[in-house]
């Protein structure tokens, strides 16, 4: 279990049918979900599919984010590329959990930024997913801030009623 590296052999997945189209935003999964739900205290990101497996979302970085005076806590920058590639499950329809996420911290983030990630599906092995994403500060060209690899794991349904809470009550939707 060292670093996240595509293996040989990973094959990439196919866009399930029912994605939603390139362009389209999407819903969000869960309310209180830290990273794109209407939580008070979360990080209200908003995501839209791009094309093939990847994704777009935007986070605002405001006051309620900082670490040193002024500038983005590094955890919840990771927060956010954890919900990013999260997300992508959205593009497969595969459901899985975060196994291990890996960040490069390039660039400082000033509250009142906006950070742009471009997420992606770089391969699946069993129930290995491996996955990517880029920050860029302002613009979706602007300067390289983070980056991200992230190891997701397929998991049956049942993980988030044995673990969880709510499915049942369809408080939890997975597949909006
Ligand atoms: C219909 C569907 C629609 C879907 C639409 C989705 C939309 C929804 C959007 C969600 C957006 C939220 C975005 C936030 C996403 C989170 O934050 S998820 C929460 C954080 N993550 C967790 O809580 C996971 C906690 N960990 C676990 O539950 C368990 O360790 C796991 C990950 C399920 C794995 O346990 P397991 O099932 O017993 O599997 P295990 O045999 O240990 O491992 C399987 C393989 O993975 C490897 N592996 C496991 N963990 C690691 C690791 N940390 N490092 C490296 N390799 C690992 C193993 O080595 C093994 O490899 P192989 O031997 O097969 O080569």
């Amino acid at each position: 279990m060292n670093k996240v590296e595509l293996p040989e052999g990973a094959t990439l997945p196919v866009r399930h049918p029912d994605a939603p189209a390139p362009g389209e935003e999407l819903p969000v999964h869960y309310s209180q979900c830290f990273g794109c739900g209407d939580n008070e205290s979360g990080l209200h990101m908003r995501v839209r599919a791009g094309e093939g497996l990847t994704l777009h979302g935007r986070f605002l970085v405001t006051d309620h984010h900082q670490g040193a005076p002024g500038l983005a806590h590094g955890g919840l920058l990771a927060c956010a590329f954890d919900e990013m590639l999260g997300m992508l499950g959205m593009l497969t329809h595969i459901p899985a959990v975060t196994g291990r996420l890996e960040t490069d911290f390039r660039r400082p983030v000033p509250v009142d930024s906006t950070l742009h990630i471009r997420a992606q599906v770089d391969g699946v092995l069993g129930r290995k997913i491996y996955t990517s994403a880029v920050g860029r500060l302002n613009a979706e060209d602007g300067p390289v801030a983070l980056t991200a690899q992230g190891l997701f794991i397929e998991v049956g349904l049942e993980h988030f009623s044995k673990h969880g809470r709510g499915l049942e009550g369809r408080d939890f939707e997975v597949n909006p």
